[in-house]
């Protein structure tokens, strides 16, 4: 057995249009995670956590080239020796808003960016922020990992992608309202068993832009079992994972060498 890899989410509840609260809420929520005993390598924060879905005012709540967030995150990586995959941000980049997810190591680096690729239109994301264009491959602690956004999970085909980019572990920042519970869950569930690898996703909670978020964060194992799921409350949500879990699942069913991609490529 390989060395786990404990993860905390957090699921909070945002206030949309209100940065100033959202940064103070979130770096007290990374004290109290890393505050956990025993203390988690890497801790996750929900989709757009610094504005929300505030979007007819994006462009002037959005952090600037993300150098707000990545100054406070990096330099608690550093003084925690822990990892962070800092959910997603409304980011500006020149005139143009992103969707983008930040990840550092234990020493403060950043080890990734990956914007969302698709723009979700019932929430007229396509109407105020700029897709992403490349898939969010990186690696952590020395093992592949992937990251996707909320709406992203919907295609199948990038998730593909990231696994056979040798991704073992995906992670899904979000902010998923009701009444599509049994869509989140079962997609999510479906890309864990399709891919064999671990899915990580963190959601938030609550009223927020006048959506009602359901919480429900998910640790999902490569063979499709909720191995943690969080209430529709605020919460941090704990569980650890052993990766080689995920070569024993693809030797079991050979899903990547029974592939034909000749025929449906
Ligand atoms: N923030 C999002 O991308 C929401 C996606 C969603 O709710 C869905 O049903 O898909």
């Amino acid at each position: 057995m390989s060395t786990p890899l404990r993860l905390a989410l957090i699921q909070m509840n945002i206030e949309a249009g209100n940065p100033e609260a959202n940064f103070a809420k979130m770096e007290a929520k990374l004290e109290e995670a890393a505050a956990l005993d025993p203390k988690p390598d890497l801790i996750i924060l929900p989709e757009m956590w610094n504005t929300g879905y505030a979007l007819t005012e994006i462009a002037t709540l959005a952090d600037a080239d993300g150098k707000r967030t990545k100054a406070i995150v990096s330099e608690f990586c550093r003084k925690y020796e822990v990892n962070v995959l800092a959910g997603s941000i409304a980011q500006l980049r020149g005139d143009a808003v992103t969707n983008t997810i930040h990840v550092f190591d234990r020493e403060g680096t950043s080890v990734a960016e990956y914007s969302k690729i698709h723009l979700f239109q019932l929430m007229n994301e396509h109407l105020h922020l700029e897709a992403g264009d490349i898939p969010g491959h990186f690696e952590l602690e020395g093992t592949p990992a992937a990251a996707m956004i909320c709406y992203d999970i919907r295609f199948p085909e990038l998730a593909r992608k990231l696994a056979l980019g040798g991704a073992k572990i995906l992670f899904v920042p979000a902010e998923w309202p009701h009444p599509r519970l049994h869509h989140w869950r079962t997609l999510l569930q479906a890309r864990a068993i399709e891919n064999q690898m671990y899915v990580v996703s963190c959601n938030t909670v609550g009223e927020s832009g006048g959506a009602n978020f359901f919480g429900h964060s998910m640790i999902i194992d490569p063979w499709g079992e909720v191995i943690a799921e969080a209430e529709e409350k605020e919460t941090i949500l704990v569980a650890n994972v052993d990766l080689a879990l995920v070569d024993e699942v693809r030797g079991r069913i050979p899903v990547f060498s029974d592939r034909r991609p000749a025929i449906y490529e």
